[in-house]
């Protein structure tokens, strides 16, 4: 089966031709203020509103949003998806309020951790951020792929975390994922996406056995 793949943090025209061109499935916009891959609704809106058709779907991502920084969001740009930092309440309430298929991001450390049980469309399943860090994702940290081996998703999920082009087919093989997502390991620095990174990591999810 082939493993689809997420690239998120776009910001750029570039990086945003090179994910659509490598055949990236889903694409991400942060509207995180507190991250380097921030981008502004109207900035996003100019990016997804000139993306092929049969391109990519355009996932936004949000932080504890509130329904008014959602909504403003969804005024300017045409999203498919969003990904959520939050409770699972409150990503329920999201998905219910908008009427979007609704992802929730869920920190792992040990396999406690993964949910046996949601009401929401999609999970990513990624690291807890490292000590120090600002932002609850996007920080390059990996996790024990391992500990979801046997897990029993209760809906489809993404594998995300500190995955490069270098790391992803092991992350594949040792997780059992068959959705990956990456921000960081595509880019040159902070918030800078490379269109070589991005056609070798796509490459390589689908090309992992
Ligand atoms: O990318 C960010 O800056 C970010 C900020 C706040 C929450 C999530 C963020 N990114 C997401 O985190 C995971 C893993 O990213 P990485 O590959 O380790 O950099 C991924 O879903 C990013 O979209």
């Amino acid at each position: 089966m082939t493993v689809r793949v997420k690239i998120c943090g776009l910001r750029d025209r570039a990086g945003l031709d090179a994910a659509c061109e490598a055949g990236a499935d889903w694409v991400g916009f942060v509207f995180f203020a507190r991250s380097p891959r921030h981008v502004t609704a109207q900035e996003a809106g100019m990016l997804a509103r000139t993306m092929p058709k049969a391109g990519p779907q355009r996932i936004g991502l949000f932080v504890r949003p509130t329904d008014v920084q959602i909504a403003e969001v969804l005024d300017h740009v045409p999203l498919d998806g969003l990904q959520i930092y939050d409770d699972a309440a409150r990503a329920t309430a999201i998905r219910a309020r908008f009427g979007l298929p609704v992802w929730l991001a869920a920190g792992i450390a040990s396999r406690a951790d993964l949910p046996q049980a949601c009401a929401v469309d999609g999970l990513v399943i990624e690291s807890r951020p490292p000590t120090g860090s600002d932002r609850p994702g996007g920080n390059a940290h990996r996790f024990d792929w391992a500990l979801t081996q046997k897990w029993q998703a209760p809906v489809p999920w993404l594998l995300a975390g500190g995955l490069d082009p270098d790391n992803v087919q092991l992350a594949i093989r040792q997780s059992g994922a068959r959705a990956v997502d990456v921000s960081s390991g595509v880019e040159s620095a902070p918030g800078i996406k490379s269109a070589t990174l991005i056609h070798r990591f796509v490459q390589a999810a689908r090309n992992s056995a």
